[in-house]
């Protein structure tokens, strides 16, 4: 289930582009391609960018794998290694625990290959809300337009097919 709006998984011009999907033992799976838009540093990617493909890669997991309507609540990352423009990052997600509503997951983003050296790790914090809050806070038109887009993959466990 993805938003055709969503800088991240959306086809939104200058967006992430990501692309996300459950796996064996409810992991969910995640690739950022980095290219020159997303440079920071010279030929490398930008942290906050980085910080922004794994907002959705870890909000993509949390919802898709509850599907409950949830927002970041808190995100830190590890960047462990340069990121070079032209690499792709293989991000993989858990869910590490839900206490009331209060949603743990955190993942590692290894690159070139699943098995390619660990370049950033990253947890987050996201908080379970109301339909109410995407209304109240930003627009009936969006909320209308994501279930739309969402409607048509509910019952795939493909989030972006
Ligand atoms: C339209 C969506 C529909 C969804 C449908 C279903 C499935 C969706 C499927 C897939 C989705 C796909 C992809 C998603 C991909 C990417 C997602 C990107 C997400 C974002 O990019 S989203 C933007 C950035 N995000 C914000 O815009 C949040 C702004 N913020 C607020 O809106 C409030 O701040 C809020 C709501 C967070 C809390 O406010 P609140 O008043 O409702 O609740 P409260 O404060 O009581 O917190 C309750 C408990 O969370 C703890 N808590 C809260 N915040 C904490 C923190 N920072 N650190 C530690 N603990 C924290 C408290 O300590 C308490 O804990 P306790 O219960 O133990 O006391």
């Amino acid at each position: 289930m993805h938003y055709i709006e969503c800088f991240g998984c959306g086809d939104v011009d200058g967006g992430l582009h990501m692309t996300s999907t459950v796996g064996e033992e409810h992991l969910v799976r995640s690739r950022f391609e980095v290219t020159r838009a997303h440079q920071g540093a010279p030929g490398l990617a930008h942290g906050g960018l980085l910080a922004c493909a794994f907002d959705e890669a870890l909000g993509s997991a949390a919802g898709n794998l509850l599907r409950r309507p949830a927002v970041t609540g808190k995100l830190e990352t590890d960047f462990l290694r340069p990121v070079p423009v032209g690499s792709t990052l293989y991000i993989v997600t858990k869910l590490d625990g839900v206490a009331g509503r209060k949603i743990y997951v955190s993942a590692n983003g290894r690159l070139d290959a699943e098995d390619g050296p660990l370049a950033v790790r990253a947890r987050a914090l996201f908080v379970e809300v109301t339909f109410e809050h995407f209304t109240s806070h930003g627009s009936a038109d969006a909320l209308e337009k994501f279930s739309q887009t969402a409607g048509r993959s509910r019952e795939d466990w493909d989030i972006n097919p």
